[in-house]
């Protein structure tokens, strides 16, 4: 297990991944550091939220850190990486939760044999139920790779995937809360507009997306099974499916899926 850790960004990701960590208690709060560009308090938030050592000097930060998580931005990897590099030896692990960015472009930016490994959690990691999924750059040994897949187990579950697949996995799972919340917001709309009160849909929402999510993980049926055993013929459900498909639903949904795999894709090409 890793003893110490430098979070080099504390942003939402970074703080999803801080309290996933702290609330499983993958490693202590001790063995935690936070640092970002110039965001004080957002410093001073996160020390006093979850009692933890927030330095803005990035080289006391990452020194004596056995994992460097950099969770900044894609456009900031270049300013983030130069800020560390000379800080770094390659006894330490670098993981990246950058969308888009590859271990070989990360690698060319460290200029050193640096074990890098890409993670693509989500922010359901500070509920300790991420889907992550990791690959590994050309200096990351197979221990390497079970460190974090041993860190990311704590938040949620990890899987590796081949680097060729980390774009279409961000755009499933990276993005996809956003699209599921987006889902709820918009029913709770229609609930609020016929009538119900915010907090009663929102109960019933909560439970039945997590109703939904058991029986998918639980029952071993497909999707579209699922969805033919809730759709009596002539029912509420079939009216309301042929008003989604009226919309295109799929096609949006699939549009959606294919957008923010290309995004990820131009992300890692702004190099
Ligand atoms: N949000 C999400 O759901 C997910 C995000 N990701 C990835 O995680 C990464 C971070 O995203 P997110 O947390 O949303 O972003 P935020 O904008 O919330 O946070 C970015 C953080 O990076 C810091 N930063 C910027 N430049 C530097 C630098 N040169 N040195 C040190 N710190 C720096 C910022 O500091 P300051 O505020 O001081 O500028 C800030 O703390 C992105 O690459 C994204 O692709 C991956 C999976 C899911
Ligand atoms: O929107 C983004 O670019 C990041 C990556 C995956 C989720 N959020």
């Amino acid at each position: 297990m890793a003893e110490k850790m430098a979070f080099i960004g504390a942003g939402s990701m970074a703080e999803s991944i801080l309290s996933g960590i702290l609330n499983s208690g993958f490693l202590p709060k001790e063995n935690i550091m936070v640092t970002n560009k110039s965001d004080q308090k957002r410093l001073e938030h996160l020390g006093k939220q979850y009692n933890i050592s927030y330095v803005e000097d990035k080289q006391q930060t990452v020194a004596d850190a056995h994992i460097v998580l950099l969770a900044v931005k894609p456009y900031d990897m270049e300013a983030a990486i130069d800020s560390i590099r000379d800080h770094l030896d390659t006894g330490q692990l670098l993981i990246s939760i950058a969308a888009g960015v590859s271990t070989e472009t990360i690698s060319q930016m460290l200029g050193r044999d640096i074990p890098v490994i890409r993670a693509m959690p989500n922010t359901s990691a500070a509920a300790g139920a991420s889907a992550t999924a990791i690959t590994r750059g050309k200096f990351a040994t197979e221990d390497h790779l079970a460190t974090a897949l041993e860190l990311f187990s704590t938040l949620g579950t990890a899987t590796e995937v081949a680097e060729e697949d980390m774009h279409t996995v961000t755009a499933i799972a990276g993005s996809g809360p956003a699209y599921v919340y987006y889902l709820v917001e918009s029913m709770e709309a229609a609930a609020i507009e016929a009538g119900l009160n915010k907090q009663t849909a929102q109960e019933l929402l909560i439970q039945t997306i997590a109703g939904a999510a058991e029986m998918l993980r639980s029952s071993g049926e497909d999707p579209s099974k699922l969805r033919e055993n809730v759709t009596s013929p002539g029912g509420t459900t079939q009216a309301g499916l042929e008003a989604l498909d009226q919309g295109h639903f799929r096609e949006a949904v699939m549009n959606c899926v294919t957008s923010a795999r290309e995004r990820s894709i131009e992300l890692g090409k702004t190099f």
